[in-house]
């Protein structure tokens, strides 16, 4: 059982594939915080990019999932914010390596670009990988 807490965002393309990642992550054993957007209706990805880094920020979640049509807007609106890394992946080893090497606190996903087994197995990964440290704390530091 663990006791972080991981918070969900996306824009109109990702509720179904919000809804699936955030029941898996409860399985799991998470805390989840839905940051919505949860309709269909068309809304901002930078709102929803600034309401993710606000809740890292606020250390109201300890790591984080965003979604968009592409995961790109949403993951440049959240790495506005100097406490966040979002890192926009599409593989089970790009999640992997992210927590590795960069730390990522954030995973960013495309809706319209992975399928629904791709996405499960980049939260699987990113989730179940530590950073490495050593080499990595120094480029990571950079980043700030
Ligand atoms: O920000 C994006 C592109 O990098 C996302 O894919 C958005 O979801 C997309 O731009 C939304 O497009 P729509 O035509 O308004 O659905």
């Amino acid at each position: 059982m663990t006791s972080k807490t991981i918070a969900f965002a996306c824009d109109h393309a990702g509720p179904a594939l919000k809804n699936v990642l955030m029941a898996l992550a409860e399985e799991w054993g998470y805390k989840t915080l839905n940051l919505g957007t949860d309709g269909p209706e068309s809304v901002d990805y930078p709102d929803f990019g600034v309401a993710m880094a606000k809740a890292i920020e606020d250390k109201e979640a300890d790591l984080g999932v965003l979604i968009c049509g592409t995961g790109i807007g949403i993951s440049i609106a959240a790495n506005r914010n100097p406490n966040v890394r979002a890192a926009l992946c599409h593989s089970g080893l790009t999640a992997r390596l992210t927590r590795q090497h960069n730390n990522a606190n954030v995973l960013a996903l495309g809706a319209r670009i992975i399928g629904e087994e791709v996405a499960i197995d980049c939260l699987k990964e990113f989730l179940n990988t530590e950073f490495e440290g050593g080499r990595h704390e120094r480029r990571v530091n950079k980043l700030s």
